[in-house]
């Protein structure tokens, strides 16, 4: 790699040594010389050797030293430096997460990419005298630029009607003359007074707080809860409207960013300017230019995902975490963080206040909220008058869908209603694809990803069967590859495709829109589908998790849960909280315009308590029992958990590891050991997994215990991997 700007060695070994983080999974920091003479400051971006290469890493340290035995630091990167702020929030998700010092640090690092260099707009203007050859095209072109204001070549050519090797060409007469453009603003400045949001009273009292908050310029952690429609967002806009006036930099976290086109604009009607945008569907090029922005304090505002945590901000003076109970959050690969958490460690490095915003939060955080650790505002109504949907539960047991198909009656008969008063109906069904089972009537052979312990999900439209875990994909043959019958292959179960099917038999002119992130058009056409139901240019939508969240879609009325069970029977720890919170999301989408929503949940279990609660709309009742459930049982937040993952292609192997490790275990008294069993999802990409629990009292040093027994268990070879997951979200 090369030295961006300008090497610093100079030959001679100097009196410093700095130790660097490199890139990769190594835990600690490797040292190398400091050329005499070299301008090196910790968090410096820089290259090194690293054994027959070279690599970018980041100055951790600098400490006096000969260091003559070491090799030397090469140049630095023309990049922000890493601040001390970032470096020690690094260092926390290292230790709290078990994640190599390397990997974490890569969360942080950005590199120039082959396009880098700043293309440098140019201009062109008068200048010179007409050429002599003067066409009538050119002719046009000097009449159009006539007054010496500079446009950019595109302008000027369409401004004249010519082609751009016109304007080129009168460059090269030296009539026209290229002068530099300033770069375009990366973002501009929202400002915090642009069209203030006349709050109601409860609004009003929370945004107080917030901007008090705000004000005291000190690390703070509030949770704003209020139901479905209470105008969380506009409040939580009163405090990133302090951070401005303060002159300091705001930070929304956004579970989905990349759909939020809508909160996008909301943003820019409040504040004149879209805030920037932080996700990975951005371009590298304006990545880039987005984090030497942030890093100078040009960038106010960032709307992003979990990275965006990781951005230099210099001077931020608030974090939001929206919908902060998405498990989307939590980073699932590499360096497994949690990104609400990680992000209140920043702020309390960075001595800023953190809003955490929901209609239905996560048990921890009511917990922090209900013993003082966090202030709790809750906004109780919906804006405006608005009524929450009623709900109702429809016992499948009792009104089943006819054979083969979904929708229950009554479901129907609601859907007619509603179509019938010109208003939208929304139909859930978290199950992307046709069929998630399909398997032969004739010898029952069920079709199964040959890389994981996964059934092969049928996406009629695709023509295809599909693996979701790791993107095998096959032909649906017409012949069962076992038997060889031929047109004997059944589709079992719904999913969202096999539902729009149904519902355009029942509703042969509705207009139906299907949403779902496998589609194709990407994240383009989610968005305009979006827009164009939020617009009412749909009657009936289908979709998964991805209507639930965040949507203002005015003329919808009717929400139906298709399978409210689903998320039941995973035996996941979080199974009760999550259903909760997904169908209390989900129908929270209803009744949010002028007319008021209902919401028909199809359940065969309506006694369960998480169906007993969202009927009653009594969500105090449901937290407190799902708190004593896990007080009783030491889960988080009254307990901890970390999971380890043993993976190898071999099963026997993966066995082996899982269970020596369980031998060194030697828990200490607060600590128990559970397992090693075989994952629920036991074969991924051609990896069998094994898993082990480790449960510990609150006040336990878990981190420690964890590196202890690792570090005591002998050291498997490179096939066998061991992953740490603390507070696991998925026990899959
Ligand atoms: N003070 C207000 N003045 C005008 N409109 C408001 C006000 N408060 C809320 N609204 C409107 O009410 C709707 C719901 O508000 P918002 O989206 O902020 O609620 P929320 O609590 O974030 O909802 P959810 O949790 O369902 O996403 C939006 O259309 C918003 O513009
Ligand atoms: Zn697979």
């Amino acid at each position: 790699m090369p030295s961006e700007n300008g090497a610093v060695n100079e030959g001679r070994a100097g009196s410093r040594i700095a130790d660097i983080v490199v890139p990769v999974a190594l835990d600690k920091a490797y040292s190398y010389a400091v050329p005499a003479g070299a301008a090196l400051a910790e968090g410096d971006v820089v290259v090194v050797p690293l054994g027959p290469r070279e690599t970018v890493g980041v100055v951790w340290a600098l400490r006096e030293g000969a260091g003559a035995n070491l090799k030397s630091v090469l140049g630095r990167v023309d990049v922000p430096p890493m601040g001390e702020d970032l470096r020690r929030l690094i260092d926390w998700i290292a230790w709290y997460t078990l994640a190599p010092l390397g990997l974490a640090m890569r969360l942080a690092l950005r590199i120039p990419g082959e396009d880098r260099a700043e293309q440098v707009r140019v201009g062109v203007r008068l200048a010179g005298e007409p050429p002599e050859r003067l066409t009538a095209a050119r002719l046009r072109v000097i009449a159009a630029a006539e007054g010496g204001l500079v446009y950019t070549k595109g302008d000027l050519a369409e401004r004249a009607g010519v082609s751009l090797a016109v304007i080129n060409g009168l460059v090269d007469t030296g009539t026209l003359e290229a002068v530099a453009l300033p770069p375009e603003p990366v973002a501009g400045l929202p400002d915090p007074e642009h069209a203030p949001t006349a709050l109601s009273p409860d609004q009003e009292r929370a945004a107080a707080v917030l901007r008090a908050a705000v004000a005291e310029r000190n690390f703070s952690v509030t949770l704003v809860e209020g139901v479905t429609g209470s105008g969380k967002t506009e409040v939580y806009f009163e405090a990133v409207a302090e951070a401005l006036r303060q002159g300091r930099q705001a930070l929304i976290l956004m579970p989905e960013i990349a759909l939020t086109a809508q909160f996008l604009g909301r943003f820019a009607a409040r504040f004149g300017r879209a805030p920037a945008e932080w996700h990975s569907g951005i371009s590298s090029r304006r990545r880039e230019r987005l984090h030497r922005a942030v890093a100078s304090g040009e960038v106010k505002v960032v709307a992003g995902a979990r990275s965006a945590l990781f951005l230099p901000f210099s001077d931020l003076g608030l974090v939001v975490v929206d919908e902060e109970h998405e498990q989307a959050y939590k980073q699932e690969e590499g360096a497994l963080y949690h990104a609400r958490d990680m992000a209140i460690v920043r702020a309390r490095i960075d001595k800023a206040p953190v809003v955490l915003a929901s209609a239905t939060p996560s048990v921890e955080t009511r917990v922090n909220a209900a013993r003082g650790r966090y202030r709790h505002l809750v906004l109780p109504e919906r804006f405006g008058g608005r009524t929450l949907p009623t709900m109702r539960a429809i016992d499948m047991r009792k009104k089943a869908p006819e054979r083969g198909r979904w929708l229950s009656p009554p479901l129907l008969a609601a859907m007619r209603e509603t179509r019938a008063a010109g208003e939208q109906s929304l139909l859930f069904l978290n199950r992307r694809g046709y069929a998630p089972l399909t398997l032969c009537r004739s010898c029952g052979h069920r079709f199964q990803c040959p890389n994981c312990s996964a059934w092969l999900v049928e996406h009629r439209f695709r023509r295809a069967l599909v693996c979701h875990h790791c993107g095998h994909v096959e032909r649906r043959p017409d012949n069962c590859p076992e038997c060889g019958t031929v047109d004997a292959l059944a589709a079992c179960g719904p999913g969202v495709e096999r539902l729009a099917e149904e519902v355009v038999e029942h509703f042969p002119d509705a207009r139906v829109i299907t949403l779902s992130s496998d589609f194709p058009g990407g994240i383009e056409r989610l968005r305009r589908e979006l827009e164009a139901i939020a617009a009412g240019e749909a009657d009936i939508i289908i979709g998964t998790q991805l209507v639930a969240k965040g949507h203002n879609f005015p003329q919808l009325t009717l929400v139906g849960v298709v399978d409210a069970d689903v998320g039941l029977a995973s035996g996941d720890p979080r199974a009760s909280e999550r259903t909760f919170q997904l169908l209390q999301q989900v129908t929270g989408r209803a009744g949010r315009g002028d007319r008021p929503g209902r919401a028909l949940l199809q359940t065969y279990q309506p006694d369960h308590p998480v169906m007993r609660a969202l009927l009653s709309g009594d969500a105090a009742a449901f937290y407190a029992e799902e708190e004593a459930v896990r007080e009783a049982a030491g889960l988080p937040p009254f307990g901890r958990l970390a999971a380890i993952i043993v993976s190898a292609p071999d099963r026997g192997e993966a066995e082996a590891h899982a269970r020596a490790l369980a031998r060194s275990a030697e828990a200490p008294e607060g600590i128990d050991v559970l397992g090693p069993a075989e994952a629920p999802l036991a074969l991924i990409r051609g990896r069998y997994r094994f898993r082990l629990l480790v449960r510990a009292a609150r006040d336990s040093d878990l981190q420690g215990y964890l590196r202890a027994w690792i570090a005591r268990t002998p050291k498997p070879p490179q096939r066998i991997r061991v992953t740490v997951d603390v507070d696991p979200m998925s026990f899959m």
